[in-house]
């Protein structure tokens, strides 16, 4: 239903409205009492009723700050307009946002009307208080802080009587007036819904508006939040009701030494060993304080205080957790830092699944539950070390000191002291009250004596005799010190054709020669090299600052092929390398050191030769992963017999 100004009404409005410019006061009961309160205002301020042009629009730069300091509102606003007019296309209509002062934001709608909207200035940069130019929806509406429709003779001035036009005041979440949406057409084409509409319009705005204010809230609570938890020093952590880690504060991750981006979003368990503890507070909903437990994760023992928290929702449901973590530096770890290196590694940690490193992994892990030396032989670089902080860690020894002594590092005159230790004035410079040597250090635990084969003979016997009486004599003392200490002797060289050059003494070797375990070259660990890779770029992307996403194909060709002179170490060196040189996020051929992409490499990737063993064992690989395991055309491909293939799997140790 049209709802138009019937013409005798208009008529009654218009006499009162003349009657009112001549007098002053409004007599007739035509006028709705808001219009009327509306009229004497703008009577009172000495608007212009023959003017309506409004005469003050704003210079450009005076506007383009309006629209600046409404920018927000005139965001949401728009998409809403548009909307708006699309609704009334064809009927002859324009939109109209205000500030709160009055002043024309933005109008959009039927180009006609628009053009029309030029004559009085009914523009952005307009001012349209009623202060100005009377009477009209935007300047009533904002007066009154109510929505309000005024038509034709209604306007306090006279240019305006051909207009109708409805508006309400738009308002932000503390209640205050921050501008106006005003709907505009000739009088006649106006429609009993106009005002409602431009209500609904007005609740969409505020709602819109409300909405992001709170999400600005909510985002500005999750800063501060998150700077506090950065500043802290205590390890943070939040995980939820699926034990899914969601936040990690930087001490933790320093703690830990991990990135949080590879944190979060695993399980908990996933990242540490033994979390338990946790679990409870997520399952009895109960907070627990730890005064001290070991966090294992990344092959190293954390010690710290833990406390976790429950999160409850509403209704008390436990939805998630805060774990605070407190680190302990522990007097043994101190000792062990002064004295030697921490044992870190434990069989898990070590990083291989080749076939040659599980038979190593299957051998010390024999070697860890006897008490018996233990000879380890590799290369430089394979891990020696690593071994024998895994058997270590793995024996009942645990607990105790592992001390690990370099024999070729170490100057020949002070190798004598160093193990044994020193009683005080044994020679000038002696220490007072005299030096536990590593010996004695280690008692109770293990001591590693790495490079023996760099032992000078002269040593040797001495080293025997501690090995064999199981006490030692500090140098210038008679004194026997009785010492309980496992001996792990590594070394690089072949000692048994160091025996037969009489550089190493052939007793000490039968002595130490016990539970042998040969650790093998980079080269021979099939497949390993991929894992290494993933192992050490985790490892490092944290000390170096950088995440690297994605390794080249051909950088990986590359690492598989090179023969690795230098071991783990080696490519250890190379990733660290390969790291620093990543431009982005992708490691491509050129991070790696020259010569690895030099021709040499490439020979020897082509000419590499593979023992018959090797050759073996690769093709029952192969033929397995064709066949899917089956074990009669496995057989038949190779051309052999079942229980011959049968045997060779046994002895290759490979698996269906
Ligand atoms: N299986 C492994 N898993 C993880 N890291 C390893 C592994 N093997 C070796 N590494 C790393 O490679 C480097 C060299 O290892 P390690 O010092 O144990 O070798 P080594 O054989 O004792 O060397 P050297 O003969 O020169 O003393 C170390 O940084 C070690 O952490």
């Amino acid at each position: 239903m049209l709802h138009r100004t019937s013409s005798s009404r208009r008529l009654n409005i218009k006499q009162a409205w003349n009657k009112f410019v001549l007098s002053g006061k409004v007599e007739e009961s035509y006028v709705r009492d808001v219009i009327a309160d509306s009229w004497l205002r703008c009577y009172n301020m000495g608007v212009n009723h023959r003017d309506g042009y409004c005469q003050d629009l704003l210079p450009k730069e005076e506007i383009q700050q309006y629209i600046q300091e409404k920018k927000q509102l005139i965001d949401i606003a728009k998409p809403i307009m548009k909307t708006l007019s699309k609704c009334v296309e064809g009927s002859s209509f324009i939109v109209v946002l205000a500030n709160e002062k009055g002043f024309i934001l933005e109008s959009m709608g039927d180009p006609d009307v628009l053009a029309m909207t030029k004559t009085i200035n009914f523009l952005p940069g307009g001012d349209w208080s009623e202060e100005c130019v009377g009477t009209n929806a935007i300047g009533t509406t904002l007066a009154i802080n109510s929505p309000i429709q005024v038509s034709g003779e209604e306007h306090y001035c006279s240019k305006h009587h051909i207009w109708a036009c409805s508006a309400a005041p738009i308002h932000d979440s503390f209640g205050n007036v921050i501008g106006c949406l005003d709907m505009s057409c000739s009088i006649g084409r106006e429609h009993s819904k106009d005002l409602g509409m431009v209500v609904a319009a007005v609740r969409a705005i505020e709602n819109q508006l409300h909405k992001e204010e709170t999400q600005g809230q909510l985002f500005a609570a999750h800063k501060h939040l998150t700077t506090v938890l950065n500043t802290i020093s205590e390890g943070i952590m939040s995980i939820d009701k699926d034990f899914v880690i969601t936040h990690v504060n930087p001490a933790l991750s320093k703690i830990i030494g991990m990135l949080p981006s590879h944190m979060i979003g695993k399980q908990i368990n996933s990242i540490f060993e033994d979390c338990y503890h946790i679990k409870k507070v997520l399952e009895t909903g109960k907070a627990c304080l730890e005064d001290e437990v070991r966090i294992d994760v990344l092959n190293q023992h954390i010690h710290c205080t833990l406390e976790a928290n429950p999160i409850k929702d509403k209704s008390m449901q436990v939805v998630g957790a805060v774990v605070i973590f407190r680190e302990i530096k522990q007097v043994h770890q101190i000792v062990n830092k002064m004295a030697a290196t921490q044992a870190r590694f434990r069989f898990r940690d070590i990083v291989g699944k080749s076939d040659k490193v599980q038979e190593t992994i299957r051998k010390a892990k024999i070697a860890a539950k006897s008490p018996s030396t233990v000879l380890l032989l590799g290369e430089s670089g394979t891990g020696k070390e690593v071994f024998a902080q895994t058997i270590h860690n793995s024996s009942e020894r645990k607990d105790a000191p592992f001390i690990a002594v370099n024999c070729a590092a170490m100057p020949r005159e002070l190798i004598q002291s160093e193990l044994f230790g020193y009683c005080e004035g044994a020679f000038t410079g002696a220490k007072r009250g005299g030096r536990p040597g590593k010996f004695e250090l280690a008692d109770g635990g293990t001591l590693l004596l790495d490079e023996i084969g760099d032992m000078p003979i002269d040593m040797q016997v001495n080293l025997l005799r501690v090995l064999q009486e199981k006490n030692v004599v500090r140098v210038g003392g008679d004194k026997p010190i009785p010492i309980d200490v496992r001996v792990i002797a590594a070394t690089n060289k072949n000692l048994s054709l160091e025996v037969e050059k009489g550089i190493f003494r052939k007793d000490l070797f039968y002595r130490l020669n016990v539970v042998t375990i040969n650790i093998p070259p980079l080269k021979e660990r099939y497949g390993d090299i991929t894992l290494f890779v993933e192992y050490f770029l985790q490892k490092m992307s944290l000390k170096l600052g950088k995440e690297i996403s994605q390794v080249d194909a051909e950088v990986m060709e590359i690492l598989n092929h090179y023969h690795w002179p230098g071991n783990v170490r080696e490519l250890e060196n190379v990733l660290e390398y390969a790291i620093n040189m990543v431009e982005g996020n992708s490691m491509t051929k050129e991070c790696l050191p020259y010569y690895l992409n030099t021709a040499e490499v490439k020979i020897k990737k082509e000419e590499e030769l593979f023992t018959l063993a090797e050759l073996e064992c690769n093709a029952i690989r192969k033929a397995l992963k064709t066949f899917d395991g089956n074990i009669t055309q496995v057989a038949q491909s190779l051309g052999i017999a079942r229980n011959t293939l049968y045997e060779k799997m046994k002895k290759y140790k490979i698996k269906k």
